[in-house]
C-alpha cells in the first residue's frame, strides 16, 4: 500500500528518486565558475554511452525523496540551483521547481530535452543526443544549447542542433570527457571558423571538485 502511495507522489512530482545533492561550483557552459547547489535525480534511459554518470540510469536505486526535503537542503546553500541527472525532465519538474521559486531561488536545468518540458525555469540548458532527440519545445525555450563532442559527426550534429534554438540560445560545444585530448584542438579550430559557437569544458574535473 504504502508503496503505491510513494509511486503516485512520484508521478506527480511531490517525490523525487534523489541521486545526490551538493553545493559545488557549476563547471560546464554559460554559467561556469558559479556557486550553485546541484539536485541530481536519478533515471535516464537515453543511454550516452560516454555518460559520465551512468549511475544515475537506474532509477530504482535512487531513494524517492520529498521535495519538501530537498527545498529545504538547498536553500541552506544557495539561492542558485541546477537541476541535472539522470535526466529531470523524466519526472514532473512543477512542483519542485515552484517550490523553489515560492522562496526566490534561481532555477537551472540540465537536460537532453528528451521528454518534454515541465517545470518553471530561470535557465535551460539543452544538451541535445542523437540517441534521444529534443521533444516539444525545448529548442525554442532553451537559453544555451551545449553540445556534447565525441567525434567529427557531432559537429554536422551540432549545426543541426543550432538550426532549432532561438536566435538568443549560447551555442557551445563541450570535448566529450574520455575523448578531450583528440577532440579539443578539432573545437578550437572550429570556433575559430565558426564564431558563433563557444567552448565548453568541464573545468570541475579540472579542479577537482565534484
Ligand atoms: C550527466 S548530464 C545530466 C543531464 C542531462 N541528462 C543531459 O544529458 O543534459 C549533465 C551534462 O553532462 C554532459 N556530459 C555527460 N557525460 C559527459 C562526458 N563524458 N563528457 C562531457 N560531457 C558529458 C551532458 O551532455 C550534460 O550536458
Ligand atoms: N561542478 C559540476 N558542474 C556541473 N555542470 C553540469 C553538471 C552535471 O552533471 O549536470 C555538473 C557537475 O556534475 N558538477
Ligand atoms: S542524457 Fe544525460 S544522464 Fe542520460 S545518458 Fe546522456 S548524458 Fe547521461
Ligand atoms: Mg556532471
Amino acid at each position: 500500500m504504502v508503496e503505491n502511495n510513494v509511486m503516485d507522489l512520484v508521478e506527480k512530482g511531490l517525490m523525487l528518486p534523489l541521486m545526490e545533492e551538493f553545493y559545488t561550483i557549476q563547471g560546464e557552459g554559460f554559467h561556469k565558475g558559479t556557486a550553485a547547489y546541484f539536485i541530481r535525480v536519478g533515471g535516464c534511459d537515453v543511454g550516452c554511452h560516454w555518460c559520465d554518470v551512468k549511475e544515475s540510469w537506474n532509477a530504482e536505486t535512487h531513494p524517492p525523496t520529498a521535495i519538501e526535503s530537498i527545498i529545504s537542503n538547498a536553500e541552506k546553500y544557495s539561492d542558485t540551483i541546477v537541476i541535472t541527472g539522470g535526466e529531470p525532465l523524466t519526472w514532473d519538474m512543477g512542483p519542485l521547481t515552484e517550490g523553489l521559486k515560492a522562496k526566490k531561488m534561481k532555477t537551472h536545468i540540465e537536460t537532453s530535452g528528451a521528454y518534454p518540458l515541465t517545470g518553471v525555469w530561470d535557465w535551460i540548458c539543452l544538451s541535445p543526443k542523437k540517441n534521444k532527440l529534443p521533444v516539444g519545445d525545448v529548442h525554442q525555450k532553451a537559453d544555451e544549447l551545449k553540445v556534447i563532442v565525441y567525434n567529427k559527426h557531432d559537429f554536422i550534429f551540432a549545426e543541426e542542433q543550432a538550426a532549432q534554438v532561438g536566435g538568443n540560445c549560447i551555442l557551445y560545444l563541450q570535448p566529450e570527457w574520455s575523448v578531450r585530448d583528440k577532440m579539443v584542438p578539432l573545437i578550437v579550430d572550429y570556433v575559430m571558423q565558426h564564431p558563433k559557437w563557444k567552448v565548453s569544458l568541464q573545468t570541475h574535473k579540472y579542479l577537482n571538485i565534484p
